[in-house]
């Protein structure tokens, strides 16, 4: 049995962003309004320079748009001072960017537990709960490795951890897989998606990579600072998906082993690779 995500969704309502002024003024965002769900996944697409990142960043609260609003759990986000964003961040969302955020210093389980202890988690307790995240996801015995010493797919893999290890209400992936092979990156695609879904988290990645519409739930396309299309997985289909592989499913229970725990209902049937259906603005 599955636990379906509860919880209030993400909304961004009428986003412009302008970067610059009068003859050099770039509109990155030219009027942007998109609601994540809770436990939804989400793929941003679109030409190079066509505002995924500026969205993505507007989104996360990470840069303040030129107007419009993004309403998260009571709070718009672009109303917030710096310090309670960034608290709102630390607390609510996760974060995987392309490669290199990891601390070269610091083992792969300190990496992933950063975030709990900078929440003031005891570092036992933390780093227990990243360790179960890296066991799950396939990184079990390399704990104790520095960044350096793993794969692309491996850091990649740790990144993942760190960003679930807080149980977030939604996860940002920014070109995830930009820095890996083709069957690595496929490979972390499917990882980062499937342990997002068994965490509960709502999922919005920025990618180039194609195949990304068989992992989400939703396709959303940009062109010029707007959105031009959206594509849905097919529901029937997706429930008859077999389960992605079980690591992520296993490693939320593990982490948080009391059922019910908030944040982290238990993990939803896979969506189905394949077919989407859609339509464009
Ligand atoms: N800090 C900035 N200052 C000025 N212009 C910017 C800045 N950041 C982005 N832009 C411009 O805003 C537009 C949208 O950029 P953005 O990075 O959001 O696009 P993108 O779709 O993510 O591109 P890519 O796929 O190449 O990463 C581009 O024209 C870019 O040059």
């Amino acid at each position: 049995m599955t636990t379906p995500p509860t919880g209030s969704p993400l909304v961004a309502s009428g986003l412009t962003k302008v970067y610059g002024t009068d003859h050099t003024a770039t509109h990155a965002l030219a009027g942007v309004s998109l609601t994540v769900s809770p436990g939804e996944s989400v793929a941003i697409m679109g030409p190079s320079g066509s505002g995924k990142t500026t969205l993505l960043h507007c989104l996360a609260g990470i840069l303040k748009p030129t107007s419009g609003t993004v309403s998260w759990r009571g709070e718009d986000l672009t109303t917030l001072g710096e310090g309670r964003r960034t608290a709102l961040r630390r607390q609510d969302f996760g974060f995987v960017f392309q490669s290199g955020q990891l601390l070269p210093e610091l083992p792969a389980v300190e990496n992933a537990a950063l975030p709990l202890m900078l929440g003031g988690t005891p570092r036992a307790e933390a780093t227990r709960a990243a360790a179960s995240w890296l066991a799950h996801l396939g990184l079990a015995g390399m704990e104790q490795r520095r960044p350096g010493e793993l794969s692309g797919g491996q850091a990649q893999r740790v990144a993942i951890a760190r960003a679930l290890v807080g149980s977030p209400g939604v996860v940002f992936a920014d070109e995830p897989t930009g820095a890996l092979d083709q069957g690595t990156g496929a490979e972390v695609l499917s990882v980062l998606t499937s342990a997002v879904r068994a965490s509960g988290a709502a999922l919005v990645v920025v990618t180039h990579d194609a195949g990304v519409a068989r992992y989400c739930s939703r396709t959303v396309t940009m062109r010029d600072g707007r959105i031009s299309g959206e594509f849905f997985a097919e529901a029937q289909q997706a429930a008859a998906q077999p389960p992605v592989p079980d690591v992520a499913t296993q490693a939320a229970r593990a982490a948080h082993p009391a059922s019910g725990t908030p944040g982290v209902p238990g993990a939803p049937e896979a969506p189905r690779p394949g077919t989407t259906h859609g339509a464009t603005r």
